[in-house]
């Protein structure tokens, strides 16, 4: 059994939710700019995309009703993308056009170029075609992409880069956003060492400062980075107080267990008051989280998330807690996660008490898809990170699972891409 004191993983998870409110103002920046950013005011569109029927092959525009009387069509005049025909026509008329020009008022069916051949007199020049002719085909209808007033994104949006073409098809070349979230980042510990020096002989160097960076800037979260912080009440009281006169919220790594160099917590007593400490999971039990007493210039007290040291507890606890409620923070509506079901490719067991998150692949064969467990699932083993693509979820009260049991299955999502 898990003690009393860890709070249940859908606990915590809404008590982060519930606690959260968005933080920051909007502003307005280039359409370019705007990818994995957070819109601030609905977008509706404005007008119809296409806002005018054209073609979608290069071939020839006739009229459908034309095909039971008629042959050979008449050849009369040319339309490109960009260049309409606006000649006079009559009954078997028909338009040599491109890809993506305007269908002709009147006109109707595309034929492709493929579908038909040409005669040629000096007087003029019929088409005729070898194919069955579908009514209304090869013609993209307009607003059959986008209609008129259709809200396009609302308030809490993130935008993906598809999203942004979209947006460029109706017009918009800036965006209404939510300011990009301050976050601070800091490591604790004495025994750490940056990436790119030569680390001493007890020293180890700090991978989670530059995994939790590089997590929050897929999701365009501004970063200040405040380095590796000894294991030093002062440095560390000094170093927190110089993010909260920047940032908006602080991630700190390491120093949130039960040693006795993790003073991270004794420090968010005296600058801030602890709203939950220890969640019943694995890896990231001692994950803690609180509010200081430096506010926001909207009054909203300033937040903390204390993950654990282990590599991959500060990955899994940054994922699964921090990131959904920093998410909030930022202004977006954040959906629950989808959990798929698949078959386990080898059976697996834990002992009860804690929620797990265990890195797996996907396998397909000839019989079916199945989810595997990785081998190395230590919370120091970040090396399964690399080859997994996303984690079965095993139930807290649960213990063993066997091959080809279902099991709830969460792939990774763009802050692990
Ligand atoms: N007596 C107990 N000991 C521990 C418990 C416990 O319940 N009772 N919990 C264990 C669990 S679970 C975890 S997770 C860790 C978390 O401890 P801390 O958050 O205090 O982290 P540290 O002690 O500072 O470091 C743990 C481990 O991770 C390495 N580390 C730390 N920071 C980094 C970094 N930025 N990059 C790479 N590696 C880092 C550090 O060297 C340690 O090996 O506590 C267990 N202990
Ligand atoms: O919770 Mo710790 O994160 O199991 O290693």
């Amino acid at each position: 059994m898990v003690a009393a004191s860890f709070l249940p993983f859908d606990e915590a998870v809404s008590a982060l939710k519930n606690d959260n409110v968005p933080f920051v103002t909007s502003e307005t920046i280039p359409l370019h700019q705007a990818a994995q950013r957070i819109v601030a005011a609905d977008i509706i569109a404005p007008f119809d995309v296409p806002s005018y029927d054209n073609s979608s092959m290069d071939g020839y525009a006739i009229r459908y009703e034309d095909v039971a009387h008629c042959q050979h069509f008449e050849l009369i005049g040319n339309a490109f993308a960009g260049h309409p025909f606006n000649g006079q026509w009559q009954r078997g008329s028909c338009i040599r056009i491109m890809t993506g020009a305007p269908v002709p008022d009147g006109f109707d069916t595309v034929i492709m170029q493929e579908q038909a051949s040409e005669e040629k007199t000096e007087q003029r020049s019929t088409i005729s075609f070898t194919s069955e002719i579908k009514p209304f085909q090869n013609v993209r209808k307009q607003g059959e992409d986008i209609q008129s007033g259709t809200a396009l994104f609302t308030q809490g949006a993130r935008l993906k880069a598809t999203d942004i073409g979209l947006l460029a098809s109706i017009g918009i070349g800036r965006v209404r956003v939510f300011e990009p979230l301050k976050v601070a980042i800091l490591s604790t510990g004495d025994e750490l060492c940056d990436p790119g020096n030569i680390k001493g002989p007890n020293q180890i160097y700090d991978t989670n400062r530059f995994t939790i960076r590089a997590m929050l800037e897929n999701l365009a979260f501004e970063v200040i980075d405040f380095g590796i912080v000894p294991d030093c009440p002062d440095l560390l009281t000094q170093t927190f107080s110089n993010a909260l006169a920047n940032a908006d919220v602080i991630i700190s790594s390491g120093g949130v267990s039960v040693g006795e160099a993790d003073h991270t917590r004794t420090i968010l007593n005296e600058l801030g008051n602890m709203q939950f400490w220890k969640v019943a999971i694995k890896p990231g039990k001692p994950f803690a989280y609180g509010h200081f007493h430096s506010c926001t210039s909207d009054g909203h007290p300033k937040r903390f998330f204390g993950l654990p040291g282990n590599p991959v507890s500060s990955v899994v606890t940054l994922h699964q807690l921090a990131l959904p409620a920093l998410r909030k923070l930022a202004g977006e509506q954040v959906e629950a996660p989808q959990l798929q079901y698949l078959p386990l490719a080898s059976a697996i067991s834990k002992k009860p008490g804690r929620l797990e998150f265990v890195r797996a692949s996907i396998e397909t064969s000839s019989s079916g898809t199945q989810v595997k467990p990785l081998q190395g699932q230590g919370s120091g083993i970040l090396s399964t990170f690399s080859s997994s693509c996303g984690y079965i979820v095993l139930e807290a009260d649960g213990s063993n699972w066997q091959e080809n049991d279902l099991v709830p299955y969460l792939p990774f999502d763009q802050a692990l891409s």
